[in-house]
């Protein structure tokens, strides 16, 4: 089923130069097609900038993209890794999205990026938003975002009492408490990017997989509130098109 045809003015957050959709044949092609638009990022930003800043999600669908792009040609030892949310977890726990990171990405390869967890042993709530925020300062080439099937994005939840001011913060990161959110699982306390953050990335992806999520992706372009669909904050926040990657 095609996506909808988008209105086209340039303020539009629906128009073709903010929204992007690309329909891979399967995981394999979305895998590599993801890596090999990613090391074309990196590499025009070691070129142009000297080094390069890769945000990257958790949660279960990026993986085989990470493992893909781990055995990329690109000046790792150029790159900065680091995370679009984290979990409030100590990050070698299993759940964790550093852990993801650590055991997709920073393998072959990649092992030489410089990976900076949000979460460390001994370090508080506040001293790891603190840290993610002093980080920022140094603009993203890209942030890889997710989608949850409840439309969150980034560990921004619809429902969180928490959600408005994350919505409307001027810092990169804040911490975000998703308690009552059935989609935050067992994790609701949580550090999260912000439409400000995702705003300095030069470039912006979404990766999601099946029939459910892009169904619920149309929903998402449909609707026109963030706070119930806060995935719209991936395209509708203004800074760099959104890149759409799916596939079955
Ligand atoms: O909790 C999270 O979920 C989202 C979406 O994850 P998925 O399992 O539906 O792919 C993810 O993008 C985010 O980084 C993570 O913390």
């Amino acid at each position: 089923m095609p996506l909808q045809t988008p209105p086209t003015a340039d303020d539009d957050p629906l128009s073709p130069r903010r929204v992007q959709f690309h329909a891979h044949v399967d995981a394999d092609a979305w895998a590599w097609s993801c890596a090999v638009a990613l090391t074309g990022i990196l590499r025009r930003d070691i070129a142009e900038r000297g080094l390069a800043r890769l945000l990257l999600s958790g949660g279960t669908t990026p993986a085989p993209v990470y493992r893909a792009l781990s055995k990329a040609p690109i000046e790792w030892d150029k790159v900065e890794v680091a995370l679009v949310d984290e979990r409030w977890l100590q990050p070698d726990d299993p759940d964790s999205n550093a852990r993801l990171v650590r055991e997709t990405l920073l393998q072959n390869r990649a092992k030489a990026a410089h990976f900076e967890p949000i979460t460390r042993v001994g370090r508080t709530l506040e001293e790891s938003v603190a840290s993610a925020n002093a980080h920022a300062r140094r603009p993203a080439s890209v942030a890889v975002l997710g989608m949850g099937e409840d439309g969150h994005t980034a560990s921004l939840f619809s429902g969180a009492r928490d959600l408005p001011r994350a919505l409307a913060s001027k810092s990169d990161y804040v911490a975000f408490d998703a308690s009552g959110c059935a989609g935050a699982g067992a994790w609701p306390l949580r550090i999260s990017l912000t439409p400000t953050g995702l705003s300095k990335a030069r470039e912006r992806m979404l990766l999601i997989r099946g029939e459910a999520k892009r169904r619920l992706l149309d929903r998402a372009l449909d609707s026109n509130d963030a706070t119930l669909m806060p995935v719209r904050v991936a395209f509708s926040t203004p800074g760099a098109a959104l890149q759409i990657h799916w596939c079955p």
